[in-house]
Order: structure tokens, then C-alpha cells, then sequence
């Protein structure tokens, strides 16, 4: 048999072969290696015609660490409701016998998805493909790091009894057809209609939830409703990311396809971000307009640092984020004033809360921090339980961890917000708000459809 391209990697890949070989074990062969600078967006639509239903796309507000992933080597899959743990378990128990060639210190293998906001919610149809966690380790990723260098990995899962030549070329034929493919118009698709669920009666729930609160039940809850958008024809992910990026460009923008469904979004929360012994987190609650003029905008921004509604809102987080990290962080840093945070369409009260830490993996930073009350509420069981039973809706993977996670438990989690599940020719968008004791019905139906519009926009609507 021929053996196409043999330069790069074939002599490390021999060694993956014959340990899987000898431990009769599926084994990770995974080799990185440093190409020619490439758009990530222009990666992930070549890889359509071949590796549709299977991309993965993340990038960071600064483009530290910008991801393009192209076919699945292995999907992570979570049913258990202990999501967090199985993951790391999983993903530990498959690196053990991993060949890992690398001489880059940027890629590598890196699993990109996301977990359910509450395992103990029922799961309803549209969220079939995602169960309580779903990750993807890419069969080719691109990565772009912050200085703009690109580095691809390859990664296969080689089987005992398979032919190893052919496993090889197959991989060297794909790889070649993904950076050369030349770039496509996509044909979009026209917004049908756009359907709230009784806005009426998701303001009543506010209302109760309110009293509740006066009652001393609960000190904060988030609730949040869907949209749903008809097309004229199958939806494609990619010129809704193209869209996110161009509009979106501080926040984290992210797409993890699942056969036909693709949960995407452009989020500004940062859950968790850790980097050897270095960590950060972000609170982010607390939201206002924009203005038209750039006065009338720093009025606004103005009101929001003063306002005693969001700064409740906003403090309520501030303190769960710290009290969380104080147990997994030995030097914490958490300034005593919110900053503002301002996005296309709105603007958000903002504390970056900093620490050092020696614990291994990030996933025992998301397992600590999530829910956060700026997407659940306080005390947090009680929260839960509010939002289970008030919302009339699976919010899936909505408000919950997504991100990336390396070999050596490093990575990135952003909260799910701003964010929508393409299914075919239809689309759910999701929106929430927090509610306190000053809360009013009509001003927080008002902030979920602020909330939307950077989703409605890129999904080619408008809404009012
Ligand atoms: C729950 C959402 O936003 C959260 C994040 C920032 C500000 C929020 C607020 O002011 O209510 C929410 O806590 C959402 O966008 O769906
Ligand atoms: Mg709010």
C-alpha cells in the first residue's frame, strides 16, 4: 500500500499503532503542527461538504485562543447527571494511552462543548442530540493564537486489527481537501416568522417570583423564555457565526454542531478561564440600553453604576463567584466597584475577579461555579427549583458551561447566554433576566428583548 505524504508524523504515528497493538486498546494518535495562516471561519465552512453535523467553532473576546474543529475523532457523549465528573473521567481514561506529537506549544488535543443547565430538568425533543453534555475532540482543528500563528491538529483514534496505511492516507486526503477547498457563497435562507410563547404569562411568572421574593423565599432568581424562528429552508451555522463575529467581537462566540442541530451563541460572560496556576473569572449582572447618541449612552451607563436595583443584582454575584473561588484559590483579587461592559445592543455591570490556584482541571472550577446567580439565582437549590417549575421550557444547554479543555486541565468556560439551537428550519433563542425585589414585569420583558436581538440579528430577523 502507498503511504501518501509520509514526512510529517508517520514515524510517531507507527508508535500509536503498535501500542494499541499491543494493549489491545483504542489508542489517540494526535499531531500538531504549525500551517500557514487561515481564516478559522474559512476552515470551518470547508469543512461542510465532508464533516457537516460535526464543526466546532470558539473563539475568545480577545482571540487568545480562536478554534476551528472539522469531523469528530471522538464525542463525548454524557448522560450522567454527575456531567461534570464523567466528563473529566472520561476524558482522562482516553488520554492515558495517547501518543501526543507536538512541538508547538498552542494546540494539541482539546475537547470544545458544553453541559445541561440542570440535569434534573426533563429534556424535551429539541434537545435530543446534547443530553447533559456533549464535546467534541476534532479530527482536524485549526488553531489561531493571539500573535495570529496557525497551527493544525490532527487527531485519530486508531483501533486494533484496522490498516494502518489506510487510516494514515485517508486522514492526509481529508487534511488536503480541507485547506485547499476553495471558499463558496452560502445560499441563505429567509426568516419566516418569529414566535414568542405568551409573553403575557412569562411576565405573571415575574410578578409571582417577585412576591416570593418579598417573602423572604429567595433573595434572587433568573427566568428566561425562547423564541422561535422559522426559515424557508435548513438554517446553516456558518453565516450565522459570520454574522456573530462581525457584530459580536467582545464575546465569546461559539458553535458545536450535533448532526442536524447547532447550539450557537456570542456570550460577554466568562464562567471560568485557568491557565496553569493562573485563574479568572467574571461577574456579569446588571444591564441597561444603549444610546443612540454618545451622551445619552454615557447617561445610561451613568444610571446603571448608580442604579440600587442591578447593583443588588450584580453584588449577589460578585459575592457567590468570590465565596466559590475562595475554597479553590489561594491569592483572590476582587475590586469593590463594578466597571461597565458595553456590547452592540447593551451594557452590563462588570467585575473580574482574579486568582492563583493548584488544582488540576478547570471542570473542578465550572463543577464549583455553576449555576452562578447571574443564570440561576440565591440561595441556589431554591433557585433551581423555582426555575424548574416557572419555566415552561427546557433551556438545554442555554446558561450553562461551554467552552474548551486541554490534555493538561487547562481551558476556558463562558456562561451560554445570547445563544440559540439551530434545528433545520427552525431556531429557539433564549433570553433570561435576573429578577430581585424591585423587579418590574414589563422593564424585564423589555431586557430580554434587548437580550435577543444580537441572536434574532444574526439569524437574519429583527425584533422590536
Ligand atoms: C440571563 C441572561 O443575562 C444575565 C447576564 C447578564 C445580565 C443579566 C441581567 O441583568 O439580568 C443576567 O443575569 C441572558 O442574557 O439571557
Ligand atoms: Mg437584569
Amino acid at each position: 500500500m502507498r503511504i501518501l505524504h509520509q514526512s510529517q508524523g508517520f514515524t510517531t504515528f507507527e508508535q500509536a499503532v503498535s501500542k494499541a497493538e499491543k494493549s489491545n486498546r483504542s489508542v489517540l494518535y494526535s499531531k500538531t503542527m504549525k500551517i500557514d495562516a487561515i481564516d478559522p471561519l474559512q476552515f470551518y465552512e470547508a469543512g461542510y461538504s465532508i464533516f457537516h453535523g460535526t464543526r466546532t467553532f470558539w473563539q475568545d473576546p480577545k482571540s487568545e485562543a480562536v478554534f476551528a474543529g472539522a469531523g469528530a475523532a471522538r464525542t463525548f457523549n454524557i448522560e450522567n447527571k454527575n456531567r461534570f465528573d464523567a466528563l473529566s473521567n472520561q476524558w482522562n481514561a482516553f488520554l492515558k494511552d495517547a501518543v501526543i506529537d507536538n512541538e508547538a506549544s498552542d494546540g494539541g488535543p482539546v475537547i470544545l462543548g458544553g453541559f445541561s443547565f440542570d440535569p434534573e430538568k426533563d429534556k424535551s425533543h429539541e434537545w435530543t442530540s446534547f443530553k447533559q453534555g456533549y464535546f467534541q475532540l476534532p479530527a482536524f482543528m485549526l488553531t489561531v493564537n493571539q500573535y495570529g500563528h496557525a497551527f493544525l491538529t490532527m487527531n485519530i483514534v486508531f483501533n486494533k486489527g484496522e490498516n494502518a496505511v489506510s487510516v494514515w492516507n485517508r486522514m492526509q486526503e481529508q487534511k488536503e481537501a480541507l485547506l485547499n477547498k476553495a471558499v463558496t457563497t452560502i445560499q441563505d435562507v429567509n426568516v419566516v416568522s418569529i414566535k414568542e410563547y405568551e409573553p403575557e404569562g412569562w411576565k405573571s411568572s415575574i410578578t409571582s417570583v417577585v412576591k416570593r421574593i418579598d417573602n423572604k423565599e429567595l433573595e434572587k432568581v433568573v427566568l428566561a423564555r425562547k423564541v422561535k424562528v422559522q426559515f424557508d429552508d435548513k438554517k446553516r451555522s456558518d453565516s450565522v457565526l459570520e454574522k456573530l463575529r462581525d457584530d459580536q467581537s467582545e464575546s465569546f462566540i461559539f458553535s458545536f454542531e450535533a448532526g442536524d442541530s447547532c447550539f450557537i451563541g456570542a456570550t460577554p460572560e466568562r464562567l471560568i478561564k485557568k491557565n496553569h496556576n493562573k485563574v479568572l473569572s467574571t461577574c456579569l449582572a446588571g444591564s441597561i440600553a444603549r444610546g443612540n447618541t454618545m451622551k445619552e449612552d454615557q447617561q445610561l451607563g451613568h444610571e446603571l453604576l448608580n442604579d440600587q436595583k442591578n447593583l443588588g443584582e450584580h453584588e449577589i454575584v460578585v459575592r457567590m463567584i468570590s465565596k466559590s473561588l475562595e475554597d479553590l484559590c489561594h491569592q483572590l483579587t476582587v475590586p469593590k466597584q463594578p466597571v461597565l461592559m458595553k456590547m452592540r445592543d447593551i451594557q452590563h455591570l462588570y467585575t473580574p475577579v482574579e486568582g492563583k490556584t493548584d488544582r488540576a482541571s478547570i471542570l473542578e472550577f465550572v463543577k464549583e461555579l455553576h449555576p452562578t446567580p447571574a443564570l440561576g439565582g440565591t440561595p441556589t437549590h431554591k433557585a433551581m427549583e423555582m426555575i424548574r417549575d416557572e419555566e415552561e421550557m427546557d433551556r438545554g444547554f442555554y446558561a450553562a458551561p461551554v467552552g474548551w479543555l486541554n490534555a493538561v486541565g487547562d481551558g476556558e468556560f463562558a456562561v451560554a447566554i445570547r445563544s440559540g439551537l439551530l434545528s433545520g428550519e427552525k431556531a429557539y433563542l433564549y433570553a433570561g433576566c435576573g429578577v430581585v425585589k424591585d423587579s418590574d414585569a414589563e422593564s424585564e420583558y423589555q431586557e430580554t428583548l434587548i437580550k435577543l436581538r444580537p441572536m434574532v440579528r444574526a439569524v437574519g430577523g429583527t425584533i422590536s
